[in-house]
């Protein structure tokens, strides 16, 4: 059996700092009210600015009265907290996921108008172990199998923290039952809909001696140290071949293909397509390694992948640029918000009535009217048909980018989004 360590304010110290935390750092704690981010923000509050943050999804009616109980507890403990709602239409598919999603986005929002950098969640090392199973059914290979991430950047200069992933829950409920706290039980971690739930009834009853949490979780500990061998190599590799552009595209030099491991050059792939198409997903290994085969035998004109498009630009040059058709329609312009999951913007002045779309064919178009050598603009055509662009109707009024601007009472920017 393996010997479970405790759980102590000087552990945890230990612990944030390795993942880069600093003691008296302002830190928002994601707390649901179970035993594990209430054991995490109880251990935090003397080290660390502390906030505590709930969200209320709206799924449960037992929801609010948790947010309400979290509040009340911190009341207790003069600790600020605050609830946050998820507002507006639910999916019906992966409602789990996108509620994950929306969970992390809204705090970290919320950091973002505050001004914190950090927020830690309560993951432990059963929720490690979990994952890796859970992966390791769905045939992950290095990436998944390294488990959840100790620390990651969730956008927008703000950093996921886990400080609790080497604890076993065990030990994180002994210490808030030492220290006399109730806690919340969501129902859901019972329900056998869910395959987490199957996975943790077969580790606490495991069919193999060894196969338990700490093994499990100690393996994804390995994996992710071959993982980040992995990423300091995409990212050398990445250095040397790859060229990207604040607009958004990029061209990779192919004779790079040469000699560097397939995994490297898969890696890096699926880095160009998230860079160019804004997403966070990683795509299927066979869709990356169809993409790689035409890329090598020269045939990919046009071949996309998860919203971003491969075209030859010259001999041992691709170009890769946002597909235009996977860009939703145009949007109406906001004092501020996030395009195509690519950019961040902000406008100033008369906004109403402008919309944000690609330059697209439309805006190109009259892009030529206007500009007779469209060779002045030092970016290729189908980077510029996938650049931001501001319309009132059907008439392009401005292009960032390419410094055409027709609106004399907007004042407006543009950046890339987050950590892309
Ligand atoms: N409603 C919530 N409000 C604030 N923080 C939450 C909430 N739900 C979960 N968290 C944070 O996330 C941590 C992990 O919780 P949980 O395992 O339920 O979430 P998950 O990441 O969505 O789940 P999964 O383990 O299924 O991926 C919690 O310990 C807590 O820190």
């Amino acid at each position: 059996m393996i010997t479970k360590p405790p759980i102590t304010r000087e552990n945890l110290i230990d612990g944030y700092c390795k993942l880069g935390v600093d003691k008296g750092t302002k830190i928002a704690i994601a707390v649901s009210g179970g035993a594990d981010s209430l054991c995490l923000l109880l251990l935090s509050r003397f080290d660390y600015k502390v906030t505590a943050i709930t969200v209320d999804h709206g799924l449960r009616k037992e929801a609010a009265e948790e947010a309400s109980f979290v509040a009340a507890l911190c009341a207790e403990y003069s600790i600020p907290h605050v609830t946050l709602r998820w507002q507006g239409d639910k999916p019906t598919a992966n409602l789990q996921a996108a509620a994950r999603e929306a969970r992390y986005d809204l705090i970290k929002n919320w950091c973002v108008e505050k001004g914190i950098e950090t927020v830690a969640v309560a993951h432990h090392q059963d929720d490690q172990a979990e994952t890796v199973l859970l992966r390791l059914a769905r045939g992950s290979g290095v990436y998944g199998l390294a488990g959840m991430a100790p620390v990651r950047s969730i956008g927008q200069g703000v950093s996921l923290v886990r400080p609790l992933l080497e604890y076993p829950k065990e030990s994180l409920i002994r210490t808030v039952k030492d220290m006399g706290i109730k806690w919340v039980e969501d129902p859901s971690n019972r329900s056998e809909a869910y395959d987490r739930v199957k996975i943790r009834k077969m580790l606490a009853n495991p069919p193999v001696e060894g196969l338990n949490a700490a093994r499990l979780a100690g393996t994804a500990g390995r994996l992710r140290r071959s993982r980040d061998a992995l990423e300091y190599y995409e990212r050398q590799w990445l250095l040397a071949a790859v060229h990207f552009y604040d607009e958004g595209y990029c061209t990779v030099d192919t004779k790079q293909f040469k000699d560097a491991p397939e995994e490297i050059i898969l890696r890096a792939l699926a880095s160009i397509c998230r860079f160019v198409s804004g997403g966070t997903y990683v795509p299927r290994m066979e869709k990356i390694l169809r993409l790689y085969s035409a890329l090598q035998e020269g045939e990919f004109k046009g071949q996309t992948l998860y919203g971003a498009m491969f075209s030859p630009l010259s001999e041992h040059v691709a170009l890769v640029t946002r597909e235009v058709s996977a860009i939703s329609t145009p949007v109406a312009l906001e004092s501020q918000g996030i395009w195509d999951l690519r950019f961040w913007y902000q406008a100033q002045g008369n906004i109403s009535g402008l919309t944000i779309a690609p330059v697209g064919e439309n805006g190109w178009i009259q892009l030529k009217n206007i500009y007779k050598d469209m060779k002045e603009f030092s970016s290729p055509r189908l980077a510029i048909l996938a650049m931001p662009a501001l319309f009132d109707g059907e008439q392009l009024r401005s292009v960032p980018f390419l410094g055409y601007d027709t609106l004399k009472d907007v004042s407006f920017s543009f950046s890339r989004e987050g950590n892309k």
